[in-house]
């Protein structure tokens, strides 16, 4: 799997290297979440004038800066031309105007999506809709601070890996600070296959999560860790493989 859900902590680097990495990762998530949405957005337009690829790609050929089309089983270099897509971004926020007690994390929420305790029992909080979201809506990406300590990723708990197409570790995105990182990182992990309505898709180098079903208002949402990180939970693992990289098979 592409993607890895870690258990446990941080790492510590040096304020000045902390901001000058945060203002590099903030220009790459930008470049991402721009080729998302114009793709996304704007998709009637895109369709006409990206070309695409609707070749299909094989697990060793797996490459993020494809995405998958449930529907047709396939990867295309952009936006599927057959099967509605959307792209839901963060709710900006203007960090001047953070009032003290106020956790940039809980503020990044778009429309139709808050965060309250969960209905999993002892598991903190959890994200809701209040309103509904269609099969194949796209969340992110999932930000956070960016390293390659795998142990204390491991120690976190809100954290992805990014990896190349040879499943080789990137970087780790880390979303344990409230203050750097955004809602997804409260989406719990589903108890049962049943339970779960949002799959991570890693894209252009970064994390995103998109609705595998239609998600209706009051239903919460549920991401699974991987089977690993199951294991730690106490959950039994099912991976159901239904990352981007794995849904290729004929
Ligand atoms: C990425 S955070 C999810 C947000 C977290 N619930 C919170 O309030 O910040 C992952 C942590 O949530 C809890 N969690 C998520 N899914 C769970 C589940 N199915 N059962 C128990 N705890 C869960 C665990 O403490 C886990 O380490």
């Amino acid at each position: 799997m592409h993607e890895q859900r870690h258990s446990n902590r941080r790492h510590s680097t040096s304020i000045d290297n902390k901001n000058r990495k945060r203002k590099e990762s903030d220009i790459k998530i930008n470049d991402s979440k721009k080729r998302l949405s114009s793709i996304y957005s704007n998709g009637k337009q895109e369709q006409e004038t990206l070309s695409y690829n609707d070749r299909k790609c094989s697990k060793s050929e797996f490459d993020d800066a494809r995405l998958f089309c449930d529907n047709c089983n396939k990867f295309y270099d952009n936006i599927c031309p057959y099967h509605k897509q959307s792209y839901i971004p963060d709710k900006k926020i203007s960090k001047s105007s953070l009032k003290h007690s106020q956790r940039i994390c809980d503020l990044t929420c778009p429309d139709g999506i808050i965060i309250k305790a969960s209905t999993i029992s002892k598991a903190g909080k959890g994200v809701f809709a209040t309103k509904r979201f269609e099969k194949n809506t796209f969340f992110g990406p999932y930000t956070g601070t960016r390293h390659s300590n795998f142990k204390s990723a491991q120690e976190s708990g809100y954290s992805w890996s990014i990896a190349d197409k040879n499943g080789k570790m990137i970087y780790i995105v880390d979303g344990y600070d409230p203050n750097n990182s955004n809602w997804l990182r409260y989406i719990n992990c589903p108890n049962t296959v049943e339970q779960q309505n949002v799959q991570p898709i890693q894209y252009d180098r970064n994390m995103f999560y998109k609705t595998m079903k239609t998600i209706h208002p009051g239903e919460e949402l549920f991401v699974y860790y991987g089977d690993d990180y199951a294991r730690f939970l106490g959950i039994e693992p099912f991976s159901t493989e239904t990352v981007q990289m794995s849904i290729d098979d004929d």
